[in-house]
């Protein structure tokens, strides 16, 4: 028996950016069996040729409306500086059909530059997405097939889109081995304030303030596990974390304050030597990450 042929719905999928995110998607609907055509839309010719030879679409092109023309769902990818231009070119050449979403790590600044791009009609078949995974590289050759397997993935539709539309991007991330959930962008941005853009701020900083102790001594050839496990974000491009942070810099602001009030209080109980308050920090602290990385290896199985 033949398996149900995966978003058989959709002849033709564009990806437009086919860094980390983008070709991951490109090559997880691969590996699950999509059998329709993938089309690429990158920044140049020599790039099309990259990512047809390193088999992520079938065709690519250098040019948003060759790509997107004749798409019937359309998977926007590109770094968030790039958004109004790319999603007023989507809306420019894009089917009437066809249904569009993001992968952005923001989504209140997302839904504005849709609002600008899209008229009513498009809007309603836009589905603002964000896969929670990634790793520190980017570009063309980032991308795994298996990087959202066992992944979270927000969308944040409202009232005014098309529930057929929401339906189809679900299926495609399902097909991905993602677990969908929903939420509005509003709480969206809160939440990965806090879990995703402080821990990048922090490794960034936390970095450049050794780094600039380390003009003075050798402390980098004494890190080991601990420094390169709270830092390897900052290995992340450095240009797309300034933008992700400033999109959503109210609710980052707003995490970064509470963690500054909580960071003094550490400093103060280890200044009076209040072991007491410190253990409790500590332990509270273990036990959430405890539970954390349960939940996440039980999300797995
Ligand atoms: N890096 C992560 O861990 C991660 C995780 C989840 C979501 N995201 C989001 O996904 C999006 C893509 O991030 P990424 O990590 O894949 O970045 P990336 O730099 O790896 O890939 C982006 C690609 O878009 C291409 N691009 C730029 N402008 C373009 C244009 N006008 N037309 C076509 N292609 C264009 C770039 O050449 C690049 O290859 C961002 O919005 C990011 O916030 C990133
Ligand atoms: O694992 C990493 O390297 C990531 O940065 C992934 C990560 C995260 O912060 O967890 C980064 C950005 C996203 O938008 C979603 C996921």
């Amino acid at each position: 028996m033949n398996p149900t042929p995966v978003l058989s719905e959709f002849d033709r999928i564009a990806i437009v950016g086919l860094g980390l995110i983008g070709g991951s998607v490109a090559r997880g609907l691969r590996a699950a069996g999509y059998a329709g055509h993938l089309v690429g839309a990158v920044t140049s010719d020599a790039d099309a040729a990259r990512a047809v030879a390193l088999e992520l679409v079938d065709t690519c092109h250098a040019d948003i409306a060759a790509a997107v023309g004749p798409a019937d769902l359309v998977v926007v990818a590109t770094p968030p500086a790039e958004l109004d231009e790319v999603l007023s070119e989507v809306a420019g050449v894009c089917p009437a059909h066809a249904v569009i979403t993001d992968t952005g790590s923001s989504k209140t600044s997302v839904v504005e530059a849709a609002a600008r791009a899209f008229d009513a009609a498009a809007m309603a078949r836009f589905v603002p997405g964000h896969p929670i995974a990634g790793t520190e590289n980017s570009g063309l050759e980032a991308g795994f097939a298996t990087l959202f397997t066992a992944r979270r993935v927000i969308l944040t539709p409202d009232e005014t889109t098309d529930p057929a539309a929401l339906a189809a991007v679900e299926a495609m991330w399902s097909a991905l081995g993602a677990q969908v959930s929903h939420m509005t962008a509003a709480h969206h941005d809160e939440v990965l304030a806090a879990t995703s853009h402080l821990p990048h701020v922090l490794a960034y900083t936390l970095v450049d303030t050794l780094a600039a102790m380390a003009e003075r001594t050798e402390i980098f050839a004494y890190a080991a596990g601990g420094f390169a496990d709270f830092t390897r974000i900052a290995s992340s491009d450095p240009a797309l974390w300034r933008d992700i942070v400033k999109a959503n810099r109210g609710p980052v602001l707003h995490t970064l304050d509470a963690y500054m009030a909580q960071l003094q209080d550490v400093r103060s109980a280890i200044a009076s030597g209040d072991d007491h308050h410190l253990h409790d920090i500590f332990e509270r602290a273990k036990t959430a990450r405890d539970g954390f990385v349960l939940q996440r290896e039980q999300n797995e199985r």
